[in-house]
Parts: structure tokens; sequence; C-alpha cells
């Protein structure tokens, strides 16, 4: 592609050099350019990308993007565009360099507190049933249509968004659903997507290390409402949001006269509205009404925030062309979302659940979910990350202790913080509750079935998928499923 395109294309750059050359490639890090490549500085989080400058240089950049001017004896043979904004910048350039491959797909944009990974997880489930081939991009794993590898963020920077998305519009994929976490709302990591359906599942308290305030967090989450708003090209986008969390009831009252909305909740005003539902091992079944029609929808989820997440995945699929009814058949082959109170095993009567709940309103509603199914006790083991919002630790340690007959407090990925600290941190939100503290997370779990009978059930939060622990930077192989499977067998062993 020739730069002087690409560079014209650029909202609000100033542009000099030499402008008549062949682009391949357009990057925000160094380590990858190559020769030709589209230079992006970016001033990051921890670094800053007008620092690897010399090394974008030597590597062959035609061109970069700043928002530093050139100085005076710039050698003109290379672009410079100098820009306001670097991060909107490289959105733009990546929507260029990929022929904005959003406007040949629909689009599921989920953002919210919980449920972004079960929803999407959900959605795309019904998209490829009802269309065979769809994509799907989140924390846990990036599906392209055509095979599916680990993910290591949930919303990629713009360039490797973009490039997934291409790929998946050349794969033939007619839908794509996609998490949208906050952190890339306020670094325009999704700008100049075009949506067709933006979810906002509930906002409650994480990433206040990011945010400063609860605030802040949610203006970051409003931002893909006004994404939708000021979104170009023919799309005629519709916003999917839960009216039983007061922030989604702040979203509807801020954005009414501007967006289309599908409200969904179990409150008289929601457009999809929740009605009976019923729980037991096995799964979950509700009814639901939509534009004065009745559904009964069968799902092999257990917990009532999975028929919130169920109901919006129902919502996006309709809002994005598919017909209920066609949904609804969907919904009883959905996937086992890994790591998503997910059944790892039964001992002696007594089963264990793995689940990501890494927030107190997730802790809380999982907890939850598991005293609906009637355990003789609930034996909860959990932690909390390292370098990561701190004031959550004693409301985890909180909403464990009250969801929870008994718990163990452990390590979760401490990364570079003393794990006796962060235990600390959330012992302070459990005086007078029953309690031990174990470091080692393969202990505690160890621990947590060795003591439980016929009847309890063992809940091990915070981890989900995740396949390592990361202590004092070090990642080793650690996996909550294959470690409770493994305390299971030992305790069998023993017994026998
Ligand atoms: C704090 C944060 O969010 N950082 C993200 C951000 O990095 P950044 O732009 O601030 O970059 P930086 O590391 O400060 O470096 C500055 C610039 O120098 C460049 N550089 C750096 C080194 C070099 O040798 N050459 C070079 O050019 C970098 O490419 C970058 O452009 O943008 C990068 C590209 O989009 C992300 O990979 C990176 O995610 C880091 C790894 C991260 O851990 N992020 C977490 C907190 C995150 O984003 N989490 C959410 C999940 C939240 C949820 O699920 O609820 C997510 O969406 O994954
Ligand atoms: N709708 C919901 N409301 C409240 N809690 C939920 C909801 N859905 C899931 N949870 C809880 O939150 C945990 C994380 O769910 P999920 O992975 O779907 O959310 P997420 O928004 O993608 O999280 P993350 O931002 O960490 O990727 C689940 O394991 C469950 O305990
Ligand atoms: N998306 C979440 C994941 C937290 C998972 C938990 N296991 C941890 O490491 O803190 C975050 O980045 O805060
Ligand atoms: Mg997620």
């Amino acid at each position: 592609m020739q730069l002087r395109t690409l560079i014209h294309n650029l909202p609000k750059a100033t542009v000099s050099g030499n402008l008549d050359q062949q682009v391949t490639g357009v990057t925000t890090d160094s380590r990858e350019v190559v020769a030709g490549s589209i230079f992006i500085a970016v001033r990051g989080t921890d670094g800053d990308g007008q620092d690897y400058l010399p090394q974008a240089l030597e590597k062959g950049a035609c061109a970069i993007v700043s928002e530093v001017a050139p100085a005076e004896d710039w050698d003109e043979k290379i672009c410079w565009a100098h820009v306001p904004d670097a991060r909107a910048a490289a959105a733009s350039l990546a929507c260029d360099w990929n022929d904005h491959p959003s406007k040949d797909l629909k689009v599921v944009g989920i953002t919210g507190t919980n449920g972004k990974t079960t929803t999407a997880f959900i959605t795309h489930a019904v998209m490829q049933s009802v269309w065979t081939r769809a994509g799907l991009l989140g924390t846990v794993e990036i599906n392209d249509g055509e095979q599916s590898v680990p993910a290591t963020q949930t919303t990629p920077g713009p360039i490797q968004l973009q490039g997934l998305l291409r790929q998946m519009a050349d794969n033939a994929c007619r839908g794509v659903a996609m998490e949208i976490s906050s952190h890339a709302l306020e670094q325009k990591r999704t700008d100049g997507l075009l949506l067709d359906v933006a979810v906002f599942t509930n906002l409650s308290q994480d990433h206040l290390d990011y945010h400063g305030t609860m605030a802040s967090y949610f203006a970051a989450k409003k931002r893909l409402f006004e994404l939708l708003e000021t979104q170009q090209g023919n799309k005629k986008p519709t916003a999917v949001v839960n009216i039983d969390d007061p922030y989604g009831q702040r979203l509807v009252e801020e954005f009414k006269d501007r967006l289309y909305f599908i409200t969904y909740g179990h409150g008289v005003h929601a457009n999809m509205r929740i009605g009976r539902e019923t729980q037991n091992v096995r799964g979950t079944e509700f009814e639901i009404s939509y534009k004065e029609r009745e559904y009964l929808v069968r799902t092999p989820y257990i917990g009532r925030f999975n028929v919130f997440n169920c109901t919006a995945a129902l919502a996006a699929c309709v809002a994005a062309g598919i017909k209920p009814r066609d949904a609804v058949r969907a919904f009883a082959d959905a996937p086992q979302v890994p790591g998503r109170m997910e059944c790892v095993g039964r001992r002696d009567g007594a089963s264990l659940f793995v689940d990501y709940a890494h927030t107190p309103d997730a802790l809380e509603n999982a907890c939850a979910a598991i005293r609906d199914l009637r355990p003789k006790r609930l034996i909860t083991v959990f932690g909390c990350g390292g370098d990561r919002d701190q004031t959550k630790r004693p409301l985890m340690g909180k909403a464990a202790a009250e969801g929870s007959d008994l718990c163990i407090v452990t390590s979760d990925n401490p990364r570079s913080e003393d794990p006796e600290a962060i235990i600390a941190d959330i012992e302070k939100g459990m005086r007078g509750a029953r309690y031990e503290s174990i470091p080692d997370r393969m202990t505690a779990i160890q621990t947590a079935v060795n003591i439980s009978e016929e009847g309890d059930v063992i809940l091990v939060a915070g981890k989900g998928h995740e396949t390592y622990q990361e202590i004092a930077g070090d990642r080793t192989d650690f996996d909550d499923r294959r470690a409770a499977y493994k305390a299971l067998n030992l305790k069998a062993k023993s017994e026998e």
C-alpha cells in the first residue's frame, strides 16, 4: 500500500518527508519493525515509544508517526507525521491497513466488569451454530474461524486486533463476538471498530489501580457507547444493556435519545425480560419475554448470573440479526466456558468447581450460585492478584467469608508482591470468619479436598482457565483444574 494514501487518511497530522514509498507494515513496537514499516511512537504506561526511534530507523522504518515534532535536521528521505494522539493514530492506521475488516463482519462487542468472557462464548456458540463460521476474541482464546489459540490479553492492541478481524473476514466468518476491556477503551485499542452491537453486562469494583476511581472506570466503559454513537459507515448499531444494574440504567438515561437499545433484566421496563428460573446441578432453565412472545431457555450453566449472561447473548444475537427461536435452540448445546463454574470432579460426594471470580461482586455471586445447589458446606479457596487493585482485597475477603462456611485464603498471581502481605490485606475483611491461610496454592487446594466430606462443595476461585502462576515475576505452570484433579485423586488413593 502507498504511504501517501495511508498518511493522508490520518486525521490532524502535520506531515513532512518522502511520501512516495511502499508500506510493508504498521507497528507500535520497534522490535517488529522491518524495512518499509510505519512506526508509531506511543507514550505508554511503562515506556515511551519515542525512546525506541533509533531502533525503528535502524531496522528500516519508512515513516514515523509521533506526538513529537521532527527535529530541525530531520532526514527528509523518511516521512514524519506529527499527530496530537499517537494511540488514536495507531487505531486509525490499523483500520486502514487492514481495509476496515469490521465492515465485513457482524461485530458484537461486550464490556462490563464481570461476564464478558462468558457472554462472548455463548454469543459465539450461537453465531457458529446459525452461521457456521464466526470469530471469538477475549480473555481465554482467539478463534479466527479456522483455528483457536490461547489469548494473552482480553482485547489486543489495535494493530493485532484489526489484523485478527481481517483474518476472520478472510476466513468467511459472518460475525465475531469480542470482549472489550476498560483498558482497551481507555487506550483507544478499539477506535475505528464498526460495531453492530455493544453489550454492557454490569459494573462493580475492579481495576482501581489503573482507573483510580469508579467514576473514571465507568467513564472508560461509557466510551464504548460514545464510539457507537459516532461510528462511521452504514451499520445501525444496537446497545444491549442490563438495566438491573444501576450503571446500566445510567447508560440508558444518558444515551436514550441517541442510541437504539435492547435492555434486559427482571424489571417490567426491560425489553427482554427474564421470568421464572429453575436450577439444578446440570443447568438452568428460564423464561424470557421479548416483543410479546415467551421463550423457554435451557442452558447447561449454573449460577443466576449466567441467566444474565445468556440473556445478554440472546439479545446480542437478536440484534445481530439471528431469530430468537434459532438462538434459543442453540443454547442447549452451548459449551462449557473454560474455568467458569467448571465442575472438575467429585469424590465421596464432595464436588469441586473452578471459577474465575476475582472481584468482590463475582466472588459473592459465585458463592451464591453454589449455595443455590444446597451443599452441606461450601469451602472456598481463593486469593488476590498482586500488582493490581489492592482495595478489592478486603472486599473479596468479606464476600468469600460471608458466602462460605469455611475459607482457605491462598495466593493467586502474587506477581512482584509478597504473597503473605496480599493475604494480610484479604484477612482484614474476614474478621470473625472461619478461615485458614495457606500461601502455597497447591497445598491450599489439597487441604480443602482433604477436609471435605460427603455433600460439601469446594469452590476454587480466581484463576479459572489460567495455566500459570506468576510468583516474584516468574511464571510456572499451574492450572487449578489439574491441581484439583490431582488433589481429588490423592485423597481417593489415601482412602483406598
Ligand atoms: C498497562 C497496559 O494496559 N499496557 C498495555 C499497553 O501498553 P502501552 O501502550 O502502555 O506500552 P508500554 O509497555 O508502556 O510501552 C510504550 C511503547 O513502547 C513500545 N516499545 C516497547 C519496548 C521496545 O523495545 N520497543 C517499543 O517500541 C511499545 O510497543 C509501546 O508502544 O498497550 C499494549 C498494546 O495494546 C498492551 O500490550 C499493554 O498491556 C499490558 C501487557 C497489560 O498487562 N495490560 C493489562 C493490564 C490489560 O490490558 N488488561 C486488560 C484486561 C482487563 C480485564 O479483562 O478486565 C486486557 O484487555 O487485556
Ligand atoms: N454477569 C455476571 N455478573 C456477576 N458475576 C459474574 C457474571 N458472569 C460471570 N460472573 C463471575 O465473574 C467471573 C468472571 O466471569 P467472566 O470471565 O465471564 O468475566 P469477564 O468480564 O470476562 O472477566 P475478565 O475481565 O477478568 O476477563 C466468573 O467466573 C463468575 O464468577
Ligand atoms: N483480567 C483480570 C484478571 C485477573 C485474574 C487473577 N487471576 C489475577 O491474576 O489477578 C485482571 O487483569 O485484573
Ligand atoms: Mg474476560
